[in-house]
């Protein structure tokens, strides 16, 4: 029988996590490395690399094919920049160890995805780092079973509904169906069914984000009634929010601790920001978030 689902909410502890100790260097933070797609298609990566460097990652670098560093270097400043091509490229920049958490996805495109989903996760593949796992990443997840079952409990997978229903089509089936006798099956139950299959935690998004650890911890992120932030429906929200796991996770979160405090951080920023919000807001609404809780 599992425990109530708890719901997050602004918290002392949570506040003293993210407070950097005033004597720590920028690797003392960590380092995160976020891949991104080729030419037209780095701008997901892009938002989730400007995410995990706000959210506090010490160094954050942009994996970007060499077809596309002109693009990306136009369009970043602090955020550093290393070639990856393929999955030599990936296994070579993962030789340095102070690269200690990644996020992959984000307009990656499934094939790129899962090249590297081999690198890091399939046989002989690099030592395992803790990994935020969103779109195309978790598309590419959903089309190989052996790379399904070689997640550790180091990643964070982040769907939306329709990536959802792609990992767990029958979990899906059953959120959706009428109950017919007992209770119906719910977003707490399907988040934590999938997060003992997959073996990792989940954070399952929408105006109600669900997460789950794999020994059945759960917690609930509501955006709604008097946390409402309609604003967050917006193209590359989900990009974001990847990307400030994944900088909490270099940061040395913990994975349920790093999928709990984005999500909560992440409507924190709509709602300060408001009307109008589109994506590149969010980061750059971290650091007034960051001082009304007294950062
Ligand atoms: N600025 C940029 O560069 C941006 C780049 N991006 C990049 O684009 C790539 C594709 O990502 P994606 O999420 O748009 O497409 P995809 O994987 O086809 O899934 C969408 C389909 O799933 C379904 N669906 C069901 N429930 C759903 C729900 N709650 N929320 C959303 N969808 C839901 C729905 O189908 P329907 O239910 O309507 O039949 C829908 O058609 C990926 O690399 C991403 O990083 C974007 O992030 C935008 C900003
Ligand atoms: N109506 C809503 N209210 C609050 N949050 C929402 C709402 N709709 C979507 N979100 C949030 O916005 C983000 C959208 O992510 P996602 O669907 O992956 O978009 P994208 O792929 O464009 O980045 C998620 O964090 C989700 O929880």
């Amino acid at each position: 029988m599992f425990s109530q689902p708890r719901h997050i909410t602004r918290s002392a502890a949570m506040i003293d996590l993210l407070r950097k100790r005033p004597e720590a260097h920028k690797f003392d933070h960590g380092h995160a490395l976020v891949l991104s797609g080729g030419p037209g298609q780095t701008g997901a990566a892009r938002l989730a690399a400007r995410g995990a460097l706000r959210i506090g990652a010490g160094l954050v670098t942009l994996g970007v094919p060499h077809s596309a560093q002109m693009e990306v270097a136009s369009q970043t400043t602090a955020l550093m920049l290393t070639p990856i091509d393929d999955a030599d490229g990936l296994r070579s920049v993962l030789e340095d160890d102070r690269i200690n958490a990644l996020c992959l996805g984000p307009g990656m495109g499934v094939k790129r995805a899962a090249e590297a989903l081999e690198v890091l996760l399939g046989e002989g593949g690099v030592k395992p780092r803790p990994t935020t796992l969103d779109a195309d990443a978790l598309t590419a997840l959903a089309g190989d079973a052996a790379l399904f079952g070689a997640l550790h409990d180091r990643c964070v997978l982040t769907p939306h509904g329709g990536e959802f229903a792609r990992l767990f089509p029958d979990i899906a089936k059953r959120l959706r169906e009428e109950p017919m006798s007992g209770p119906a099956h719910s977003k707490v139950d399907a988040t934590r069914e999938a997060a003992k299959r997959a073996g990792c935690t989940v954070l399952f998004k929408g105006p109600d984000t669900v997460i789950a650890a794999p020994d059945g911890r759960c917690a609930i992120n509501a955006a709604q009634y008097d946390r409402a932030a309609p604003w967050l429906a917006t193209a590359g929200a989900g990009d974001v929010l990847a990307g400030f796991i994944a900088g909490l996770l270099a940061r040395g979160f913990a994975p349920m601790q790093a999928a709990q405090a984005a999500a909560w951080l992440h409507v924190e920023c709509a709602r300060s920001f408001g009307p109008g919000l589109i994506a590149e807001d969010l980061p750059e609404e971290l650091p007034r978030v960051f001082r009304a809780l007294g950062l």
